[in-house]
């Protein structure tokens, strides 16, 4: 049964209502563990800050949270589209902003609700807080004071001022009417723009499509007192409603109804359900509804679309397609505005900011993560703009809004490479990336040819997609052609097979014969027959890829995204063969999270090594870990600290101790000791102060298969880290099997690991 609204509510109390209450907390950034770390970071230390502030106020934002700390401030007069409901009552959505500017941009947020109603009081509160932010995100003030609020607050402050529902609505709504256009096809210099809603959203809303393009004489606006009509006494001077007066229009329409009928677009930023399906149904052909009021839209989507088939539909709520929400802009205009010092956030970087977020809904999305179970959206009618999960979001638009305010001369701190600073970002979200540089780099610079196995899934074709654009390595996919072709059309891919990518089809390979042959040649002696070997070839993907490996048509595979790892993993290990029988195989994998990289092995092959393969799995990850430009610190994981137990695992590890000093003397290695041990080194000093390893571990070794697998499994989930590997290590070639959880990213990031092994086997000759 589908959830009712009540039991959703219910659950979104739940939510809010789970320890601790609410959605944000402060925590601190700095150790604050020993008598010397109180003395730095409160008296007398921190006096020594304030003097540097004294000198130079310009420090502040080196020595404090201030350069990346944004106020999000209401009065509580519009929250949502609830109305005057209070600054109280405001908070949740307050918290919930802070969230979102911290999730998707790293910004931290003090959320303020003010209760203050008079706009100049509000002015001098918010003023007087000045020093406390590097940026003031004002938030559900309503219409007229927010302009005043807003105007005066812009003229007094040195840090940008910005009402989120204004501007930030008007920037997201300016993207999606840029993209609805270009999908029905009219141009914006002649549609029919009627408008609900003359509020901070309703107006800000207007200035920014009249600066895109629509004639102002094509629009009509209604607010609660019907349309903005000349003789409308609110809207003449010394009414109360002046400031909106600009488009008050000559016109004999009074209601929603008359200025709805004809018009090619409608957007919504009023209340819910107050567009009849009537009044859709009068619309000119393929009309564009924007129905934006929160929670509850001027009109159900639902409805929109039984009156008008052929409407493009947005509202302002996760549940639909087109979420037209200024979420999708604010966390990245403040992350661009805070990054180079801006004094303002200006009209260039808003131009900029809609054209970046429209662009980018044009172009493919090449991997959203997780969040929307791994359906990946193409430009259209129900993806008009990206979603706000799209972690292409922080990489595009924060630079194109740094970059606009420095042009336009509002950058305190001016950003000189703004490559380098869109490859940060792109590692913040990311996060594999700052990792995966080095490999990246290499790869480039001696391009090996990669075989995928699984060459029509969708993951490996969006991750093909990365590696031809980032020119990691020439492509092989095995599939049938005919089927990858249509998928590469539908994903809206730009993959040119048989220039970029080279495709072996499994069905009709001209080579067939010389596989099969081969793989009977190999398997022969193992119950293998003639007809069996043509059978497994011609219905076994990872197959195909490891001839060709073993063949040398393709310099390293990649394998394991659909099916189970075991198996793959046997027809990889029969194919290419192991580096020595003795000391196995073994798996490398990785977490990426806030506290940096960190190792696991062996997570997906040996279920119970013996010493020697444990120290083997230490010595060839310690090398991979070198490839990455990390310097190994590898610490043996055992129940046991320095020889407190007896049992036979504490005994295999520290017999792996032994190996490891004779095969690897300049390795840093301990052992065995307790995970928590080998990730502090304090700790470690306390019960073990002879220590060879110093710091914190970054590879940690495991007595057998269940510890490290979930050792891993459990730090990547916990943390919400970013997964990396499985890296294969002991094959006789470069060759990777992943598991069906595979993102496109880590696809990518196992291209890249892929290839350069190949590079380093071949070096060897
Ligand atoms: N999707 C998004 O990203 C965003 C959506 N919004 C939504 O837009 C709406 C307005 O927000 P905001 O501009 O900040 O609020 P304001 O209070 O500043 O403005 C509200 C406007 O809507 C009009 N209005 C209210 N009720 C009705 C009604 N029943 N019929 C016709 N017009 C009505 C008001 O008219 P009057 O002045 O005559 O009362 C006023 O013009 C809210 O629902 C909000 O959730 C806002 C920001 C972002
Ligand atoms: C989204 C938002 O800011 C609003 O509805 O008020
Ligand atoms: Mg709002």
């Amino acid at each position: 049964m589908s959830e009712t609204q009540d039991d959703f509510k219910q659950a979104a109390l739940d939510y809010h209502r789970q320890a601790p209450a609410g959605k944000i907390k402060v925590t601190p950034t700095k150790a604050l563990i020993t008598q010397r770390d109180l003395a730095l970071a409160y008296s007398p230390g921190v006096a020594a800050a304030c003097e540097a502030i004294v000198a130079d106020p310009g420090e502040a934002s080196a020595l404090t949270a201030r350069g990346n700390l944004v106020g999000v401030i209401t009065n509580g007069t519009a929250v949502l589209g609830l109305g005057d409901i209070g600054p109280l009552a405001g908070k949740p959505v307050m918290e919930g902003k802070g969230v979102l500017f911290q999730k998707f941009a790293g910004i931290d947020v003090f959320d303020l609700e003010i209760a203050e109603k008079d706009p100049d009081r509000l002015v001098e509160i918010i003023a007087a807080l000045e020093p406390t932010f590097g940026g003031i995100n004002l938030e559900d003030i309503k219409a007229p004071e927010c302009f005043v609020v807003e105007r005066k607050l812009r003229e007094r402050l040195k840090i940008p001022v910005f009402h989120d529902d204004q501007h930030g609505t008007a920037i997201i709504v300016g993207a999606a009417l840029l993209n609805a256009l270009k999908v029905v096809g009219k141009r914006i210099g002649e549609v029919k723009l009627a408008v609900s809603g003359a509020g901070a959203a309703g107006i800000a809303c207007l200035d920014m499509v009249v600066a895109l393009g629509v004639k102002p004489e094509n629009i009509l606006v209604a607010d609660r007192d019907g349309v903005l009509h000349v003789d409308r006494p609110d809207l003449q001077p010394g009414g109360g409603n002046h400031g909106i007066a600009r488009y008050a229009r000559d016109t004999a329409a009074r209601s929603l109804a008359d200025i709805v009928r004809g018009a090619d677009v409608f957007i919504g930023v009023s209340a819910g359900n107050i567009l009849g399906a009537d009044m859709v149904r009068t619309m000119a052909e393929r009309p564009i509804i924007f129905a934006l009021a929160n929670p509850t839209p001027e009109i159900d989507p639902a409805l929109a679309r039984q009156a008008r088939p052929d409407a493009v539909i947005a509202t302002g709520r996760s549940d639909h397609p087109n979420q037209v929400n200024n979420a999708l802009c604010f966390p990245y205009i403040f992350r661009g505005a805070l990054d180079v010092g801006a004094t303002a956030i200006n009209e260039e970087m808003k131009l900029a900011c809609v054209q970046a977020i429209a662009e980018l809904a044009r172009r493919e999305a090449t991997d959203l993560g997780t969040a929307y179970g791994g359906d990946t959206p193409r430009f259209g009618p129900e993806y008009l703009i990206p979603r706000p999960f799209d972690p292409r979001l922080l990489v595009s638009v924060a630079p194109a809004v740094a970059r606009a305010a420095m042009e336009s001369g509002v950058a305190t701190r001016p950003i000189e490479d703004l490559d380098a600073y869109r490859d940060r970002l792109s590692s913040w979200v990311f996060r594999t990336g700052l990792v995966m540089k080095p490999l990246f780099d290499r790869a480039r610079a001696d391009r090996k040819r990669v075989v995928y196995a699984e060459g029509e899934e969708e993951t490996v074709l969006r991750a093909v997609q990365t590696v031809v654009d980032e020119g990691l390595a020439f492509p092989i996919l095995v599939g049938r052609p005919a089927v990858i072709e249509r998928r590469i059309q539908r994903l809206g891919l730009r993959l040119k097979l048989g220039r970029e990518v080279e495709v072996t089809n499994i069905d009709d390979d001209p080579r067939f014969n010389e596989y099969w042959q081969l793989y009977h040649q190999i398997m022969q002696r193992k119950g293998i027959t003639p007809a069996a070997a043509k059978a497994i070839v011609r219905s076994r993907d990872v197959v195909i890829a490891a001839l060709m490996v073993r063949r040398g048509e393709a310099d390293a595979m990649l394998c394991g995204l659909v099916g189970r790892y075991v198996r793959k993993l046997k027809y990889v290990r029969q194919i290419l063969g192991v580096e020595s029988e003795e000391r196995g195989l073994s798996a490398l994998s990785a977490v990426i999270n806030e506290k940096g990289v960190t190792f696991f092995t062996d997570t997906h092959v040996q279920v119970d090594p013996s010493a020697a393969q444990v120290a083997e799995s230490v010595v060839q990850a310690a090398f991979r870990l070198k490839l990455f430009g990390i310097t190994p610190k590898a610490a043996l994981i055992s129940h046991s600290n320095f020889g407190s137990s007896e049992s036979a695992s504490a005994q295999k590890m520290r017999d792996a101790l032994q190996i490891l000093r004779e095969r690897a003397p300049r390795l840093e290695v301990e052992g065995e000791m307790h995970a928590d041990i080998a990730l502090n080194e304090e700790a470690r000093q306390r019960i073990f102060p002879n220590s060879r390893l110093s710091g914190r571990a970054n590879l940690l070794a495991f007595a057998n298969l269940d510890a490290a697998n979930a050792g891993y499994n459990l730090v990547r989930n916990v943390t919400d880290g970013v997964g990396l590997g499985p890296i294969l290590m002991g094959l006789s070639a470069a060759a990777h099997v992943l598991t069906p959880s595979a993102t496109v990213r880590r696809v990518v990031n196992m291209t890249a690991i892929a290839a350069v092994d190949a590079q380093i086997r071949a070096a060897r000759g």
